[in-house]
């Protein structure tokens, strides 16, 4: 589902935030991505999304090579990709409805479609009584449940997280770590960065680790699909 061969990123004034990296994600595979901080998880994040490019290698997502993926095909690939976010990022004028109704606005989708979609990621992730709150009026954990909600409401085939539980307790991460095993049961593919080693070393799945841009321990890559 997602594959890296030999990629490697230099930010312009010379920095190196990922060198030589390899790997592949399976399909509905749910996979943890450690490493100290500045060793590179977000710069890899967001070659996935083509936030960044890379200066060499090459990255294939859902069987794209995204090397030459023109611009305008940029919109659709991230459409296929849930984004969550340590600071939620939410807007804090608008509802819990409208922010998680946004990424369909900006898709253009009906107002009808919208609210059937909205309400089923709220109800999802436990929060359909809430659509007419106000972010700033809910806890930190809420919070970043309507970020979930955000994230899966076009139907990703693919969900990011950076450091999703970066702000919370240890029992409102665990909370927010099995929301994202329920989206991961029903078939999305699931890679979550996180310093939350207590919390990462207890679940079951795969962890890649990197330090200093490259990977060190964790997953040797070919592909499978
Ligand atoms: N736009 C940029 N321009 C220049 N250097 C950058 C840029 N973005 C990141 N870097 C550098 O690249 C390295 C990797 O950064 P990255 O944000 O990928 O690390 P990270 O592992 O996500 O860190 P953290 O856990 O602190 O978020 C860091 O040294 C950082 O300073």
């Amino acid at each position: 589902m997602i594959q890296f061969d030999n990629v490697s990123k230099r930010y312009e004034g010379g920095h190196e935030a990922l060198r030589n990296v390899s790997f592949h994600i399976n399909k509905n595979e749910m996979l943890f991505l450690t490493g100290h901080s500045g060793a590179g998880k977000s710069t890899l994040l967001k070659l996935m999304m083509m936030m960044e490019r890379p200066t060499s290698g090459q990255v294939f997502v859902d069987g794209q090579n995204l090397r030459g993926l023109p611009s305008r095909h940029i919109p659709a690939l991230r459409r296929n990709i849930g984004v969550v976010f340590q600071n939620h990022q939410l807007l804090f004028d608008r509802s819990v409805f409208d922010n998680v109704a946004l990424p369909l606005i900006i898709a253009g989708y009906q107002p009808r479609d919208i609210a059937r979609r909205v309400r089923a990621a709220l109800d999802k992730v436990g929060l359909l009584s809430k659509e007419k709150k106000m972010p700033v009026t809910l806890s930190g954990g809420e919070q970043q449940r309507v970020g979930i909600a955000r994230a899966v409401v076009n139907k990703p085939k693919i969900l990011l997280a950076d450091e999703p539980t970066g702000n919370l307790d240890p029992e409102l991460s665990a909370e927010i770590m099995h929301l994202f095993e329920q989206f991961n049961q029903v078939g999305v593919t699931v890679l979550i960065a996180s310093h939350d080693l207590s919390l990462i070393a207890r679940l079951p799945y795969r962890m890649m680790t990197l330090r200093q841009g490259q990977v060190v321990s964790g997953i040797s890559g070919r592909p499978h699909d």
